[in-house]
């Protein structure tokens, strides 16, 4: 790695108790750019990657609403983490990161210790989305915001479910946007949600649900996209106590109840895996990720079945996963529908390019609203290597070609930077600019790339 190596055990202590909750601010080590060097040889790695986002978000906020005192094992400690664990903290929660970088969390049965309040979310849509009808269980007013890319996400379709429950929340500034003013009381009965831009909405209402006083029916009107995170939600509910009914294919049923706290282990992060499993699919090497295998919540995971179709070996198996790249280096290229597992479209058209033939992906247009409009960024990222990449409203056309070296703009967005860093495994001079944008997941993503080279 050129410049400083950031997120490396020496320079940034991970998980260390105190205040800052385990996430350091490590931005300022982070250079500018950071140049991947090829890898000499093929990787041949057993890794471990932190746990799973979405499983730590949704359970640091259950764990605030449960009765009991809940220990968080093995959790992201990231960007994302902490901006939602500084807002339980700002709300009165006690959260706390302890020895071994486990996080603990004293629920407040049903209520939020603090009346009113502030709070921030950065630009985790997790956070964003899942607070606003945690806050309803306070007195209220809460005011809720985010940084200016947050101000642009859509959030209307959230505060319009919840409102159809009772639920009394308003926009701050411009109408259907951050910052929200969210008060007090949560009815239940019955709301129609709409889903097509972001899972968050539904899991977010889902989330809240039980602290209602009547019951909850959700019926999802339209396209519900990122299904899997659904699938999510419901399980870390479950482990907490709280069971969701499914009366019919599109509706969800939710009973008024107090969430119990749990010791709950977080499973690894399938979408932080996924650039693992690309390196070995791109080099024709072997890697094994331990802990996230069969029995996995997240969909992400079958972001393996698309590097199986490509050619690699997969093994999903009960306690890891492994990928190996296929020998002959011939990566075959797929036409694939990425609805279900988007994060990883990224991952995949970093791939694209080395291909025997032109890649496909569909059904993502839901991620035009994410951390920037990917579709877009990927194209245009592509097209700077010397690779000819056709955008259409819903997904993008990859056509292999020569890899030209290219400094990538990376638009905040972690999983950009993280998935053009693979192209730099195999092409020398693949700059990364503004490389701190990866600890909104996984803060020590280079030391972690680098050390499959054997470093
Ligand atoms: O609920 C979650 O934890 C997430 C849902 C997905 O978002 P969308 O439903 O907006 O696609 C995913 O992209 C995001 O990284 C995490
Ligand atoms: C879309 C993502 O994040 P968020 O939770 O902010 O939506 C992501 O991590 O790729």
């Amino acid at each position: 790695m050129s410049g400083t190596t950031p997120g490396g055990p020496a320079g940034v202590p991970l998980g260390v108790p105190g205040r800052d909750f385990g996430v350091k601010d490590v931005r300022g080590e982070f250079p500018e750019r950071i140049e991947v060097p090829p890898l000499e040889r093929p990787p041949d790695a057993t890794v471990r990657v932190p746990g799973s986002k979405s499983v730590t978000n949704r359970a640091l906020v259950i764990a605030a609403l449960a009765e009991g005192r809940t220990t968080l094992l093995n959790p992201l400690l990231s960007d994302d983490s902490f901006w939602l664990m500084k807002s339980l903290s700002d709300l009165g929660f006690p959260v706390e990161v302890v020895e071994g970088g486990h996080v603990t969390v004293g629920g407040g049965a049903g209520k939020i210790p603090r009346p009113s309040g502030e709070v921030f979310v950065g630009n985790a849509g997790t956070a964003a989305r899942f607070l606003p009808g945690a806050l309803t269980l306070g007195e209220g007013p809460y005011r809720i915001d985010g940084v200016p890319r947050m101000r642009e996400r859509p959030i209307s379709d959230l505060v319009d479910a919840l409102g159809q429950l009772g639920a009394r929340i308003e926009y701050a500034g411009e109408e259907g946007r951050f910052p929200l003013v969210v008060r007090g009381g949560l009815r239940g009965g019955r709301a129609v949600v709409r889903s097509a831009k972001s899972s968050q909405f539904l899991s977010g209402v889902l989330i809240s649900a039980p602290a209602a006083r009547e019951p909850v029916t959700l019926a999802v009107e339209g396209d519900l996209v990122s299904k899997p995170y659904v699938g999510i939600t419901t399980a870390v509910m479950r482990a907490f106590g709280v069971e969701v009914g499914r009366p019919s294919e599109g509706e969800f049923y939710v009973e008024p109840a107090t969430y119990r706290a749990t010791d709950y282990a977080v499973e690894p992060d399938a979408s932080g895996a996924s650039y693992f499993f690309a390196a070995a699919a791109l080099t024709g090497g072997r890697v094994r990720v331990e802990g996230l295998g069969q029995g996995s919540s997240q969909g992400d995971l079958r972001f393996t079945e698309v590097l199986r179709r490509m050619g690699c070996s997969v093994e999903v198996a009960e306690g890891y996963t492994e990928v190996r790249g296929p020998e002959n280096g011939d990566l075959k290229g797929v036409a694939v529908d990425m609805n279900e597992i988007s994060d990883t479209f990224i991952t995949l058209a970093a791939l694209a390019p080395f291909a025997s033939s032109p890649t496909t992906i569909t059904g993502i247009e839901h991620t035009r609203y994410q951390e920037t409009d990917r579709i877009h960024a990927v194209a245009t990222e592509l097209e700077r290597l010397g690779v000819e990449a056709r955008e259409s409203r819903d997904g993008i056309h990859i056509i292999p070609g020569p890899v030209r070296a290219a400094e990538i703009e990376t638009y905040e967005d972690h999983r950009i930077a993280m998935s053009f860093a693979l192209v730099g495994l195999v092409r020398p001079g693949i700059g990364i600019k503004d490389p701190a944008c990866v600890t909104k997941t996984l803060p020590d993503y280079f030391r972690r790339l680098a050390a499959l080279g054997g470093g």
